[in-house]
């Protein structure tokens, strides 16, 4: 079977001025998949995706969506695309049920039946007849991706939507989105939120000062980068002799009377205290995680800028 790609850009380049906010993304969506587009503030989340929904003039390069290409201010190939920048607008002094009426009035076909099956989908029935002043920031958002399920889209993209919202909202929001992945529906989310995301993603792309530095599935970007841990009564003295063999390699982080070994192997560790005549109470690892993944990887890209 031929895996179908929703998203596809290649090369795509924003610049204002001197400012490279985008320098050269080239990443895909796959039909039935969660994409994390991940980075810290600044690195060009939104300038990407603002090229993607055709907000954005590109300064080079092509974008595909559900096989169209997209041009700029012309939206025939996001037809089926629905989306969510950050705080959803909505008419506060309405119910969410007529907030999603006035809306489904710019679509040919919405029908009050349609209305219903997002309200449910987004968990929002019960509410759905108060005023929406009276959400919380979790159902505003609910709604918001009610919204744009409104128009059945096939590739949701939706920019920071977790933003500002508490544990419990964001476990919902998650639940929500995996269930609409199991409807067919592939999604593109863009955040900062590491921890968030790893629950959720399939795949992620992990942009730093406007390039990609890194980009696979979860297991793929988690894999192979063990930390090793150990406990000694002398940290100090036992970091300084392991980065003295180390050279320059890997990293080292004193933790109170732990020891964390970024870049190798527990079985190097030991091999480099033996070779030391140094004895730790305890070595293990600790599971890593794509915070730190990212860490790791933003800090290597810093160094070699
Ligand atoms: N209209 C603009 N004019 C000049 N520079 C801009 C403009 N829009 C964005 N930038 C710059 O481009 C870079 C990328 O910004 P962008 O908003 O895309 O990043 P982001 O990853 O979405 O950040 P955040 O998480 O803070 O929203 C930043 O340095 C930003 O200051």
């Amino acid at each position: 079977m031929t895996v179908k790609v929703v998203l596809k850009t290649q090369h795509l380049k924003k610049s204002y001025g001197v400012v490279h906010a985008v320098e050269d993304i080239s990443l895909y969506v796959n039909q039935g998949e969660i994409v994390g587009f991940l980075g810290p503030n600044g690195s060009g989340k939104t300038t990407t995706i603002g090229m993607i929904l055709g907000l954005i003039y590109p300064t080079a390069g092509s974008i595909e969506v559900l096989g169209k290409p997209v041009k700029p201010l012309q939206n025939r190939a996001l037809q089926n695309v629905g989306t969510l920048m950050g705080a959803p607008s909505l008419m506060l002094s309405l119910s969410a049920r007529d907030n999603l009426r006035l809306l489904g009035r710019l679509y040919d076909n919405v029908t009050p039946q349609r209305i219903e099956q997002v309200l449910e989908m987004v968990n929002l029935q019960q509410d759905a007849h108060r005023l929406v002043k009276q959400y919380s920031t979790g159902m505003k958002q609910r709604l918001g991706l009610a919204l744009a399920l409104l128009d059945n889209p096939k590739l949701l993209i939706l920019d920071e939507p977790t933003n500002g919202m508490d544990p419990s909202g964001m476990h919902e929001i998650r639940l929500l989105l995996r269930n609409l992945v199991a409807q067919g529906i592939s999604i593109f989310i863009s955040s900062h939120l590491l921890h968030e995301m790893e629950m959720i993603c399939d795949r992620a792309v992990i942009i730093f000062k406007g390039k990609i530095i890194a980009e696979g599935t979860m297991e793929e970007l988690l894999a192979g980068k063990e930390i090793v841990r150990i406990k000694t009564s002398q940290p100090e003295s036992v970091s300084d002799a392991l980065q003295g063999i180390m050279h320059g390699a890997g990293k080292v982080q004193i933790n109170g009377d732990y020891i964390d070994i970024h870049g190798f192997t527990s079985e190097q560790v030991i091999e480099y205290l033996v070779e030391k005549r140094l004895t730790p109470h305890e070595v293990g690892h600790v599971r890593h995680d794509l915070e730190s993944v990212f860490l790791n990887l933003t800090q290597e890209n810093s160094a070699r800028r």
